[in-house]
Protein backbone atom coordinates (compact mmCIF):
# COMPACT_ATOMS: atom_id res chain seq x y z
CA UNK A 1 0.00 0.00 0.00
CA UNK A 2 1.15 3.49 -0.99
CA UNK A 3 2.33 5.79 1.95
CA UNK A 4 -0.50 8.49 2.59
CA UNK A 5 1.02 12.29 3.56
CA UNK A 6 -1.52 14.83 5.13
CA UNK A 7 -0.24 18.43 3.82
CA UNK A 8 -1.93 20.31 6.81
CA UNK A 9 -0.48 24.03 6.47
CA UNK A 10 -0.08 26.30 3.32
CA UNK A 11 2.90 24.71 1.69
CA UNK A 12 4.33 25.47 -2.31
CA UNK A 13 2.41 23.02 -5.07
CA UNK A 14 6.07 21.47 -5.87
CA UNK A 15 5.81 19.67 -2.64
CA UNK A 16 2.46 18.05 -3.30
CA UNK A 17 4.14 17.30 -7.08
CA UNK A 18 6.96 15.62 -5.62
CA UNK A 19 5.23 12.95 -3.05
CA UNK A 20 2.84 12.51 -6.46
CA UNK A 21 5.53 11.89 -8.35
CA UNK A 22 7.66 9.35 -5.93
CA UNK A 23 4.57 7.26 -5.49
CA UNK A 24 3.29 8.83 -1.90
CA UNK A 25 -0.53 9.52 -1.95
CA UNK A 26 -1.19 13.33 -0.59
CA UNK A 27 -3.91 15.33 1.08
CA UNK A 28 -2.92 19.09 0.73
CA UNK A 29 -5.32 20.34 3.17
CA UNK A 30 -3.68 23.62 4.25
CA UNK A 31 -6.68 24.96 6.42
CA UNK A 32 -6.56 22.09 9.34
CA UNK A 33 -3.71 22.90 11.05
CA UNK A 34 -5.73 25.60 12.10
CA UNK A 35 -8.51 23.23 13.34
CA UNK A 36 -7.52 21.32 15.89
CA UNK A 37 -10.58 19.02 16.22
CA UNK A 38 -10.76 17.76 12.38
CA UNK A 39 -6.70 17.44 12.28
CA UNK A 40 -7.69 15.20 15.39
CA UNK A 41 -10.23 13.55 13.92
CA UNK A 42 -8.13 12.76 10.44
CA UNK A 43 -4.28 12.14 11.83
CA UNK A 44 -4.96 8.45 12.33
CA UNK A 45 -5.23 7.80 8.25
CA UNK A 46 -1.59 9.32 7.37
CA UNK A 47 2.02 8.05 7.45
CA UNK A 48 3.95 11.36 6.83
CA UNK A 49 2.51 14.74 8.24
CA UNK A 50 3.76 17.81 6.46
CA UNK A 51 3.96 21.27 7.95
CA UNK A 52 4.99 24.71 8.59
CA UNK A 53 4.39 26.76 12.03
CA UNK A 54 0.46 27.19 11.74
CA UNK A 55 0.27 22.93 12.74
CA UNK A 56 0.85 22.35 16.30
CA UNK A 57 1.85 18.79 16.74
CA UNK A 58 0.93 18.04 20.31
CA UNK A 59 1.38 15.37 22.63
CA UNK A 60 -2.58 14.76 21.65
CA UNK A 61 -2.48 15.00 18.32
CA UNK A 62 0.55 12.57 18.53
CA UNK A 63 -1.38 10.01 20.20
CA UNK A 64 -4.30 10.31 17.48
CA UNK A 65 -1.64 9.12 15.00
CA UNK A 66 -1.65 5.84 15.02
CA UNK A 67 -0.04 5.21 11.66
CA UNK A 68 2.05 8.29 11.59
CA UNK A 69 5.97 7.81 10.90
CA UNK A 70 7.60 11.21 9.78
CA UNK A 71 6.99 14.51 10.68
CA UNK A 72 8.78 17.08 8.14
CA UNK A 73 8.75 20.77 8.95
CA UNK A 74 9.20 22.75 5.66
CA UNK A 75 11.21 25.15 8.10
CA UNK A 76 13.83 25.67 10.60
CA UNK A 77 11.95 25.88 13.97
CA UNK A 78 10.20 22.99 15.24
CA UNK A 79 8.50 24.32 18.53
CA UNK A 80 5.27 23.60 16.92
CA UNK A 81 6.04 19.88 17.34
CA UNK A 82 6.29 18.18 20.42
CA UNK A 83 9.31 16.24 19.90
CA UNK A 84 9.86 13.76 23.06
CA UNK A 85 6.31 12.76 22.70
CA UNK A 86 7.19 12.14 19.03
CA UNK A 87 10.13 10.18 19.56
CA UNK A 88 8.51 8.34 22.53
CA UNK A 89 6.24 6.91 19.48
CA UNK A 90 9.07 6.14 17.12
CA UNK A 91 8.27 9.20 14.96
CA UNK A 92 10.97 11.27 13.08
CA UNK A 93 10.92 14.48 12.59
CA UNK A 94 12.54 16.31 10.15
CA UNK A 95 13.03 19.93 9.13
CA UNK A 96 14.99 21.92 6.34
CA UNK A 97 17.43 23.79 8.32
CA UNK A 98 18.95 25.81 5.78
CA UNK A 99 16.23 26.31 2.59
CA UNK A 100 15.10 29.84 4.19
CA UNK A 101 17.90 31.38 5.86
CA UNK A 102 18.88 34.16 3.17
CA UNK A 103 15.68 34.88 3.10
CA UNK A 104 14.74 35.08 6.44
CA UNK A 105 18.15 37.07 6.92
CA UNK A 106 16.77 39.63 4.30
CA UNK A 107 13.87 39.89 6.19
CA UNK A 108 15.87 41.18 9.43
CA UNK A 109 18.01 43.67 7.34
CA UNK A 110 14.49 45.01 5.54
CA UNK A 111 13.43 45.73 8.89
CA UNK A 112 16.62 47.32 9.81
CA UNK A 113 16.38 49.57 7.29
CA UNK A 114 12.61 50.23 7.99
CA UNK A 115 13.42 51.44 11.44
CA UNK A 116 15.94 53.75 10.50
CA UNK A 117 14.06 55.44 8.05
CA UNK A 118 10.71 54.92 9.53
CA UNK A 119 9.30 53.63 6.04
CA UNK A 120 6.04 51.98 7.14
CA UNK A 121 4.91 55.17 9.13
CA UNK A 122 6.61 57.21 6.26
CA UNK A 123 4.42 55.51 3.52
CA UNK A 124 0.98 55.49 5.15
CA UNK A 125 1.44 59.24 6.08
CA UNK A 126 2.47 60.28 2.92
CA UNK A 127 -0.43 58.11 1.25
CA UNK A 128 -2.98 59.85 3.35
CA UNK A 129 -1.94 62.97 1.51
CA UNK A 130 0.12 64.84 4.34
CA UNK A 131 3.77 65.30 3.01
CA UNK A 132 5.08 65.29 6.35
CA UNK A 133 9.14 65.52 5.73
CA UNK A 134 9.77 67.21 9.06
CA UNK A 135 8.60 64.44 10.94
CA UNK A 136 10.33 61.18 9.29
CA UNK A 137 14.15 62.22 9.90
CA UNK A 138 15.78 59.00 9.24
CA UNK A 139 19.36 57.51 10.74
CA UNK A 140 22.05 56.14 8.48
CA UNK A 141 22.90 52.53 9.05
CA UNK A 142 26.77 53.12 7.72
CA UNK A 143 29.11 53.36 10.40
CA UNK A 144 26.29 52.07 13.26
CA UNK A 145 26.87 49.02 15.48
CA UNK A 146 24.80 46.13 15.00
CA UNK A 147 24.24 43.45 17.44
CA UNK A 148 24.23 40.23 17.04
CA UNK A 149 22.44 37.28 19.24
CA UNK A 150 22.51 33.98 17.84
CA UNK A 151 25.24 33.57 14.77
CA UNK A 152 24.00 30.40 13.49
CA UNK A 153 23.18 30.15 10.04
CA UNK A 154 20.28 33.47 9.54
CA UNK A 155 22.74 35.63 11.89
CA UNK A 156 26.02 35.01 10.00
CA UNK A 157 24.02 35.55 7.03
CA UNK A 158 23.06 38.89 8.66
CA UNK A 159 26.17 39.55 9.77
CA UNK A 160 27.98 39.83 6.20
CA UNK A 161 25.14 41.66 4.70
CA UNK A 162 25.44 43.99 7.76
CA UNK A 163 29.22 44.26 6.96
CA UNK A 164 28.40 44.53 3.44
CA UNK A 165 26.46 47.90 4.81
CA UNK A 166 29.41 49.30 6.36
CA UNK A 167 27.96 48.50 9.79
CA UNK A 168 30.21 47.81 12.31
CA UNK A 169 29.31 44.60 13.68
CA UNK A 170 29.39 42.49 17.00
CA UNK A 171 28.01 39.43 17.88
CA UNK A 172 26.99 37.37 21.03
CA UNK A 173 27.06 33.58 20.68
CA UNK A 174 28.17 30.78 23.20
CA UNK A 175 29.28 28.84 20.44
CA UNK A 176 30.65 31.27 18.03
CA UNK A 177 34.21 30.45 17.49
CA UNK A 178 37.07 33.05 17.75
CA UNK A 179 38.07 32.37 14.36
CA UNK A 180 34.67 31.71 12.75
CA UNK A 181 33.72 35.19 13.96
CA UNK A 182 37.07 36.59 12.35
CA UNK A 183 36.26 35.21 9.18
CA UNK A 184 32.28 36.22 9.14
CA UNK A 185 34.36 39.80 9.87
CA UNK A 186 32.20 40.14 13.31
CA UNK A 187 33.59 41.10 16.99
CA UNK A 188 32.72 38.30 19.12
CA UNK A 189 31.83 40.10 22.68
CA UNK A 190 29.62 39.01 25.90
CA UNK A 191 25.87 39.78 25.94
CA UNK A 192 26.65 42.78 28.23
CA UNK A 193 28.95 44.14 26.15
CA UNK A 194 26.60 43.94 23.39
CA UNK A 195 23.78 46.07 24.91
CA UNK A 196 25.90 48.82 25.91
CA UNK A 197 27.66 49.13 22.28
CA UNK A 198 24.85 48.41 19.57
CA UNK A 199 22.92 50.96 17.73
CA UNK A 200 20.55 48.32 16.52
CA UNK A 201 20.01 44.25 17.68
CA UNK A 202 19.08 41.71 16.11
CA UNK A 203 18.02 37.71 17.19
CA UNK A 204 18.60 35.02 15.55
CA UNK A 205 18.19 32.31 18.05
CA UNK A 206 16.25 29.46 18.95
CA UNK A 207 13.81 29.76 21.59
CA UNK A 208 15.38 27.89 24.85
CA UNK A 209 15.51 27.99 29.06
CA UNK A 210 18.10 30.35 28.50
CA UNK A 211 17.06 33.11 25.22
CA UNK A 212 13.75 33.04 26.61
CA UNK A 213 12.97 36.34 27.14
CA UNK A 214 17.00 37.92 27.00
CA UNK A 215 15.46 41.25 25.75
CA UNK A 216 13.85 42.11 28.95
CA UNK A 217 13.94 45.35 31.22
CA UNK A 218 17.36 44.60 32.94
CA UNK A 219 18.70 44.05 29.11
CA UNK A 220 17.00 47.11 27.98
CA UNK A 221 18.12 48.99 30.96
CA UNK A 222 21.95 48.50 29.41
CA UNK A 223 21.33 49.59 25.86
CA UNK A 224 22.31 52.74 24.14
CA UNK A 225 19.36 55.14 24.55
CA UNK A 226 17.96 55.65 21.06
CA UNK A 227 18.17 51.49 20.17
CA UNK A 228 16.67 50.22 17.45
CA UNK A 229 15.58 45.99 18.30
CA UNK A 230 14.77 43.87 15.61
CA UNK A 231 13.02 39.74 16.05
CA UNK A 232 12.94 37.80 13.16
CA UNK A 233 13.95 34.61 15.51
CA UNK A 234 11.06 33.53 17.71
CA UNK A 235 8.50 34.83 19.76
CA UNK A 236 9.19 34.82 23.61
CA UNK A 237 12.73 35.84 23.13
CA UNK A 238 11.53 39.61 23.79
CA UNK A 239 9.55 40.39 26.59
CA UNK A 240 6.88 42.60 24.89
CA UNK A 241 5.29 44.50 27.71
CA UNK A 242 9.95 45.69 28.58
CA UNK A 243 9.82 46.55 25.30
CA UNK A 244 6.68 48.54 25.06
CA UNK A 245 7.77 50.35 28.43
CA UNK A 246 11.61 51.00 26.55
CA UNK A 247 9.34 52.36 23.46
CA UNK A 248 7.42 54.63 25.72
CA UNK A 249 10.37 56.13 27.75
CA UNK A 250 12.74 57.04 24.61
CA UNK A 251 15.20 54.32 25.55
CA UNK A 252 14.31 52.01 22.73
CA UNK A 253 13.59 54.24 18.99
CA UNK A 254 12.50 51.68 17.66
CA UNK A 255 11.71 47.72 17.17
CA UNK A 256 10.48 45.55 14.21
CA UNK A 257 8.68 42.13 15.43
CA UNK A 258 8.23 39.79 13.16
CA UNK A 259 7.82 37.01 15.54
CA UNK A 260 5.26 37.31 18.82
CA UNK A 261 4.95 35.84 22.18
CA UNK A 262 1.33 34.43 21.04
CA UNK A 263 1.18 33.85 17.48
CA UNK A 264 -1.35 34.75 15.31
CA UNK A 265 -1.03 37.66 16.78
CA UNK A 266 -4.12 39.43 16.75
CA UNK A 267 -3.54 41.83 19.70
CA UNK A 268 -0.82 43.59 20.92
CA UNK A 269 0.10 46.30 23.28
CA UNK A 270 3.30 47.28 20.31
CA UNK A 271 0.07 47.62 17.70
CA UNK A 272 -0.27 50.95 17.02
CA UNK A 273 2.46 52.41 18.42
CA UNK A 274 4.47 54.43 16.44
CA UNK A 275 7.92 53.44 16.24
CA UNK A 276 7.03 49.75 15.69
CA UNK A 277 6.85 47.64 12.71
CA UNK A 278 4.94 44.41 12.85
CA UNK A 279 5.14 41.51 10.14
CA UNK A 280 3.34 38.62 10.63
CA UNK A 281 5.99 36.16 11.14
CA UNK A 282 7.09 36.64 7.18
CA UNK A 283 10.94 35.95 7.77
CA UNK A 284 10.64 33.16 5.69
CA UNK A 285 7.78 34.24 3.32
CA UNK A 286 9.59 34.12 -0.29
CA UNK A 287 9.46 32.35 -3.08
CA UNK A 288 12.15 31.15 -3.13
CA UNK A 289 12.25 29.78 0.24
CA UNK A 290 9.31 28.74 0.07
CA UNK A 291 10.27 26.50 -2.77
CA UNK A 292 12.88 25.39 -0.96
CA UNK A 293 11.54 24.18 2.17
CA UNK A 294 9.03 22.76 0.14
CA UNK A 295 10.55 20.74 -2.21
CA UNK A 296 13.42 19.74 0.64
CA UNK A 297 10.68 18.70 3.31
CA UNK A 298 8.94 16.40 0.15
CA UNK A 299 12.21 14.91 -0.82
CA UNK A 300 13.14 13.86 2.36
CA UNK A 301 9.55 12.97 3.52
CA UNK A 302 9.38 10.72 0.68
CA UNK A 303 12.89 9.03 1.24
CA UNK A 304 11.52 7.65 4.59
CA UNK A 305 9.00 6.62 3.82
CA UNK A 306 9.85 4.89 1.07
CA UNK A 307 13.14 3.91 1.12
CA UNK A 308 14.02 4.43 4.74
CA UNK A 309 16.62 7.01 4.38
CA UNK A 310 16.95 9.19 6.70
CA UNK A 311 18.03 13.02 6.73
CA UNK A 312 18.05 16.10 8.61
CA UNK A 313 15.90 14.43 11.24
CA UNK A 314 16.15 15.69 14.71
CA UNK A 315 15.47 12.63 16.56
CA UNK A 316 16.81 9.86 14.61
CA UNK A 317 20.29 8.43 13.95
CA UNK A 318 21.40 7.12 10.26
CA UNK A 319 21.33 3.75 11.29
CA UNK A 320 20.65 0.22 8.94
CA UNK A 321 17.75 -2.30 10.04
CA UNK A 322 20.52 -4.95 11.46
CA UNK A 323 22.71 -2.84 13.27
CA UNK A 324 19.65 -1.69 14.95
CA UNK A 325 19.15 -3.61 18.09
CA UNK A 326 22.91 -3.38 19.65
CA UNK A 327 23.72 0.06 18.41
CA UNK A 328 20.57 2.24 19.27
CA UNK A 329 21.20 1.55 22.92
CA UNK A 330 24.48 2.99 22.40
CA UNK A 331 23.79 5.81 20.27
CA UNK A 332 21.31 6.79 23.43
CA UNK A 333 24.01 6.92 25.47
CA UNK A 334 26.29 8.70 22.60
CA UNK A 335 23.76 11.30 22.83
CA UNK A 336 23.04 11.81 26.51
CA UNK A 337 27.22 12.32 27.39
CA UNK A 338 27.45 14.61 24.71
CA UNK A 339 24.10 16.48 26.38
CA UNK A 340 26.00 15.76 29.58
CA UNK A 341 28.74 17.57 28.46
CA UNK A 342 27.07 20.80 26.56
CA UNK A 343 24.78 21.01 29.23
CA UNK A 344 27.86 21.97 32.15
CA UNK A 345 30.34 23.44 29.03
CA UNK A 346 29.90 27.57 28.85
CA UNK A 347 32.68 28.93 27.03
CA UNK A 348 33.55 27.65 23.60
CA UNK A 349 34.14 24.41 22.12
CA UNK A 350 37.72 23.99 20.76
CA UNK A 351 38.10 20.29 20.88
CA UNK A 352 35.63 16.94 21.17
CA UNK A 353 37.19 13.81 21.35
CA UNK A 354 35.51 10.61 21.33
CA UNK A 355 37.15 7.29 23.30
CA UNK A 356 35.07 4.03 22.09
CA UNK A 357 36.56 1.03 24.55
CA UNK A 358 36.05 -2.80 24.32
CA UNK A 359 33.10 -3.07 22.09
CA UNK A 360 31.29 0.34 21.76
CA UNK A 361 35.12 0.07 19.11
CA UNK A 362 33.95 -2.50 17.21
CA UNK A 363 30.24 -0.24 16.50
CA UNK A 364 29.08 2.02 13.57
CA UNK A 365 31.23 5.09 15.33
CA UNK A 366 30.47 7.61 12.92
CA UNK A 367 26.76 6.95 14.11
CA UNK A 368 27.89 7.19 17.59
CA UNK A 369 30.20 10.03 17.55
CA UNK A 370 27.40 12.16 15.32
CA UNK A 371 25.10 11.56 18.54
CA UNK A 372 27.15 12.78 20.83
CA UNK A 373 27.98 15.60 18.94
CA UNK A 374 24.13 16.53 18.12
CA UNK A 375 23.57 15.79 21.93
CA UNK A 376 26.77 18.32 22.35
CA UNK A 377 25.56 20.84 20.34
CA UNK A 378 21.97 20.70 20.97
CA UNK A 379 21.30 23.00 23.84
CA UNK A 380 22.66 25.80 22.01
CA UNK A 381 21.98 24.53 18.35
CA UNK A 382 17.83 24.18 18.01
CA UNK A 383 18.87 22.30 14.28
CA UNK A 384 21.44 20.19 15.05
CA UNK A 385 20.79 16.53 14.69
CA UNK A 386 22.93 13.13 14.06
CA UNK A 387 23.48 14.50 10.19
CA UNK A 388 24.58 17.86 10.42
CA UNK A 389 26.37 17.41 13.98
CA UNK A 390 29.82 16.81 12.76
CA UNK A 391 29.46 19.86 9.89
CA UNK A 392 28.28 22.25 12.74
CA UNK A 393 31.14 21.30 14.78
CA UNK A 394 33.44 22.03 11.79
CA UNK A 395 32.24 25.23 10.77
CA UNK A 396 32.30 26.08 14.37
CA UNK A 397 35.83 25.42 14.15
CA UNK A 398 35.40 22.39 16.35
CA UNK A 399 38.44 19.74 16.15
CA UNK A 400 36.68 15.76 16.56
CA UNK A 401 38.69 12.86 17.02
CA UNK A 402 38.11 9.33 17.90
CA UNK A 403 40.13 6.73 19.54
CA UNK A 404 38.93 3.32 19.56
CA UNK A 405 40.48 0.47 21.95
CA UNK A 406 40.24 -2.57 23.11
CA UNK A 407 38.47 -2.84 26.58
CA UNK A 408 40.68 -1.94 29.38
CA UNK A 409 38.12 -1.95 32.41
CA UNK A 410 35.87 -3.79 34.09
CA UNK A 411 33.04 -3.04 31.60
CA UNK A 412 32.75 -4.75 28.35
CA UNK A 413 32.87 -1.50 26.47
CA UNK A 414 32.20 2.11 27.24
CA UNK A 415 32.82 5.88 25.79
CA UNK A 416 33.99 8.56 27.33
CA UNK A 417 33.71 12.35 25.77
CA UNK A 418 36.26 14.60 26.73
CA UNK A 419 35.99 18.75 25.45
CA UNK A 420 38.32 20.83 26.00
CA UNK A 421 36.99 24.31 25.62
CA UNK A 422 39.18 27.95 26.01
CA UNK A 423 38.81 28.04 29.68
CA UNK A 424 39.68 23.82 30.52
CA UNK A 425 38.65 19.86 29.60
CA UNK A 426 36.50 17.85 31.07
CA UNK A 427 34.96 14.34 30.78
CA UNK A 428 32.38 12.12 30.92
CA UNK A 429 31.95 8.51 30.78
CA UNK A 430 29.20 5.78 30.03
CA UNK A 431 28.52 2.48 29.52
CA UNK A 432 24.83 0.27 29.02
CA UNK A 433 24.36 -2.48 30.78
CA UNK A 434 22.18 -5.48 29.77
CA UNK A 435 19.15 -3.82 30.23
CA UNK A 436 19.85 -1.53 27.57
CA UNK A 437 19.83 1.26 30.25
CA UNK A 438 22.36 3.95 29.83
CA UNK A 439 24.58 4.77 32.96
CA UNK A 440 27.42 7.41 33.83
CA UNK A 441 30.34 5.79 34.58
CA UNK A 442 33.16 8.34 35.15
CA UNK A 443 32.99 12.50 35.02
CA UNK A 444 36.07 14.33 35.33
CA UNK A 445 37.76 11.28 35.75
CA UNK A 446 35.73 10.09 39.33
CA UNK A 447 34.54 7.11 39.20
CA UNK A 448 30.89 6.58 40.05
CA UNK A 449 27.73 4.65 38.68
CA UNK A 450 24.83 6.58 38.11
CA UNK A 451 21.62 5.90 36.16
CA UNK A 452 20.28 8.80 33.66
CA UNK A 453 17.52 10.40 34.72
CA UNK A 454 14.92 13.36 32.90
CA UNK A 455 16.11 15.68 35.86
CA UNK A 456 19.17 15.88 37.47
CA UNK A 457 21.47 18.17 39.43
CA UNK A 458 25.27 17.62 39.22
CA UNK A 459 27.50 19.45 42.19
CA UNK A 460 31.12 19.94 42.65
CA UNK A 461 32.25 20.19 46.21
CA UNK A 462 35.77 19.72 48.20
CA UNK A 463 35.06 16.08 49.99
CA UNK A 464 34.58 17.26 53.69
CA UNK A 465 32.11 16.41 56.10
CA UNK A 466 29.06 17.45 55.81
CA UNK A 467 28.34 18.82 52.53
CA UNK A 468 25.90 16.17 51.22
CA UNK A 469 24.24 16.61 54.89
CA UNK A 470 23.04 19.92 53.55
CA UNK A 471 22.08 19.30 50.45
CA UNK A 472 19.91 16.48 51.20
CA UNK A 473 19.04 19.18 54.02
CA UNK A 474 17.90 21.72 51.02
CA UNK A 475 16.20 19.03 49.34
CA UNK A 476 14.14 17.95 52.57
CA UNK A 477 13.44 21.40 53.23
CA UNK A 478 12.31 22.25 49.64
CA UNK A 479 10.10 19.36 48.89
CA UNK A 480 12.12 18.00 46.01
CA UNK A 481 11.93 14.40 45.78
CA UNK A 482 15.45 12.38 44.96
CA UNK A 483 15.45 9.23 42.97
CA UNK A 484 18.74 8.85 43.34
CA UNK A 485 21.81 10.20 44.85
CA UNK A 486 25.27 9.44 43.66
CA UNK A 487 28.91 10.45 44.90
CA UNK A 488 32.43 10.31 43.69
CA UNK A 489 35.83 11.70 44.81
CA UNK A 490 39.44 11.87 43.21
CA UNK A 491 40.80 10.86 46.91
CA UNK A 492 40.01 11.53 50.52
CA UNK A 493 39.84 15.35 51.21
CA UNK A 494 40.16 15.86 47.33
CA UNK A 495 37.62 17.06 44.98
CA UNK A 496 34.30 15.19 45.17
CA UNK A 497 31.04 15.27 42.77
CA UNK A 498 27.59 14.63 43.60
CA UNK A 499 24.69 13.65 40.75
CA UNK A 500 21.25 13.85 42.08
CA UNK A 501 18.22 12.10 40.13
CA UNK A 502 15.56 14.18 40.63
CA UNK A 503 11.82 13.69 40.65
CA UNK A 504 11.07 17.30 39.09
CA UNK A 505 13.05 20.35 37.88
CA UNK A 506 14.81 22.43 40.35
CA UNK A 507 13.22 26.53 40.59
CA UNK A 508 15.82 29.16 40.65
CA UNK A 509 15.02 29.77 43.79
CA UNK A 510 16.30 26.78 45.17
CA UNK A 511 19.22 26.39 42.80
CA UNK A 512 20.25 29.78 44.06
CA UNK A 513 20.10 28.24 47.43
CA UNK A 514 22.24 25.26 46.92
CA UNK A 515 24.68 26.69 45.20
CA UNK A 516 24.77 29.23 48.09
CA UNK A 517 25.55 26.35 50.56
CA UNK A 518 28.95 26.16 52.39
CA UNK A 519 31.23 23.81 50.11
CA UNK A 520 29.48 23.63 47.19
CA UNK A 521 31.01 24.70 43.82
CA UNK A 522 29.58 23.94 40.75
CA UNK A 523 25.98 22.83 41.11
CA UNK A 524 24.19 22.72 37.41
CA UNK A 525 20.97 21.20 36.67
CA UNK A 526 20.83 18.63 33.90
CA UNK A 527 17.65 17.77 31.65
CA UNK A 528 18.19 14.07 29.84
CA UNK A 529 15.64 13.38 27.05
CA UNK A 530 15.24 9.87 28.68
N1 LIG B 1 10.86 34.58 11.25
C1 LIG B 1 10.89 33.47 10.58
O1 LIG B 1 10.05 33.20 9.74
C2 LIG B 1 12.03 32.52 10.77
C3 LIG B 1 12.53 31.81 9.68
C4 LIG B 1 13.59 30.93 9.87
C5 LIG B 1 14.11 30.76 11.13
N2 LIG B 1 13.59 31.43 12.17
C6 LIG B 1 14.15 31.31 13.50
O2 LIG B 1 15.42 31.96 13.51
C7 LIG B 1 16.22 31.41 14.54
C8 LIG B 1 17.63 31.15 14.05
O3 LIG B 1 17.61 30.18 13.05
P1 LIG B 1 18.99 29.59 12.47
O4 LIG B 1 18.65 28.74 11.33
O5 LIG B 1 19.98 30.67 12.32
O6 LIG B 1 19.39 28.66 13.69
P2 LIG B 1 20.86 28.10 14.02
O7 LIG B 1 20.62 26.94 14.91
O8 LIG B 1 21.67 27.94 12.80
O9 LIG B 1 21.51 29.28 14.85
C9 LIG B 1 21.14 29.61 16.15
C10 LIG B 1 22.35 30.19 16.83
O10 LIG B 1 21.94 30.64 18.12
C11 LIG B 1 23.03 30.39 19.00
N3 LIG B 1 22.58 30.37 20.37
C12 LIG B 1 21.98 29.36 21.04
N4 LIG B 1 21.75 29.75 22.31
C13 LIG B 1 22.19 31.01 22.42
C14 LIG B 1 22.21 31.94 23.49
N5 LIG B 1 21.74 31.61 24.70
N6 LIG B 1 22.72 33.16 23.25
C15 LIG B 1 23.21 33.49 22.04
N7 LIG B 1 23.24 32.64 20.98
C16 LIG B 1 22.73 31.42 21.18
C17 LIG B 1 23.58 29.05 18.55
O11 LIG B 1 24.92 28.87 18.98
C18 LIG B 1 23.48 29.16 17.05
O12 LIG B 1 24.68 29.61 16.48
C19 LIG B 1 15.47 30.17 15.03
O13 LIG B 1 14.75 30.52 16.20
C20 LIG B 1 14.50 29.89 13.91
O14 LIG B 1 13.38 29.18 14.36
C21 LIG B 1 12.57 32.33 12.01
O1 LIG C 1 6.94 28.61 7.82
C1 LIG C 1 7.05 29.79 8.09
O2 LIG C 1 6.44 30.68 7.52
C2 LIG C 1 7.98 30.23 9.22
C3 LIG C 1 9.20 29.40 9.31
C4 LIG C 1 10.19 29.83 10.34
O3 LIG C 1 9.64 30.30 11.51
C5 LIG C 1 11.18 28.73 10.60
O4 LIG C 1 11.53 28.53 11.75
O5 LIG C 1 11.64 28.12 9.62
Amino acid sequence: MAPRVLVSDKLSTTAVQIFKDRGVEVDYLPDVGKDKEKLLEIIGQYDGLAIRSATKVTEKVIAAAGRLRVIGRAGIGVDNVDIPSASRKGIIVMNTPFGNSITTAEHAIAMMFGLARQLPAADASTQAGKWEKNRFMGIEITGKTLGIIGCGNIGSIVATRAVGLKMKVIAYDPFLSTDRAAHLGVEKVELDELFHRADFITLHTPLTDKTRGVIDADAIAMMKRGVRIINCARGGLVVEADLVEGLKSGKVAGAAIDVFETEPAVDSPLFGMENVICTPHLGASTQEAQENVALQVAEQMADYLIEGAVSNALNMPSISAEEAPILTPFVKLAEILGSFAGQVTESPIQEIEILYDGITAGMNTKALTSAAVAGLLKPLVQTVNMVSAPIMAKERGIRLSEVRRDKTGVFDGYIKVTVTTEKQTRSIAGTCFQDGKPRFIQIKGINMEAEVGRYMLYTTNRDTPGVIGQLGTAFGKNGVNIANFQLGRDEQGGNAIALLYLDEPLSDEFLAEVRALAGIGQAKPLVFDV
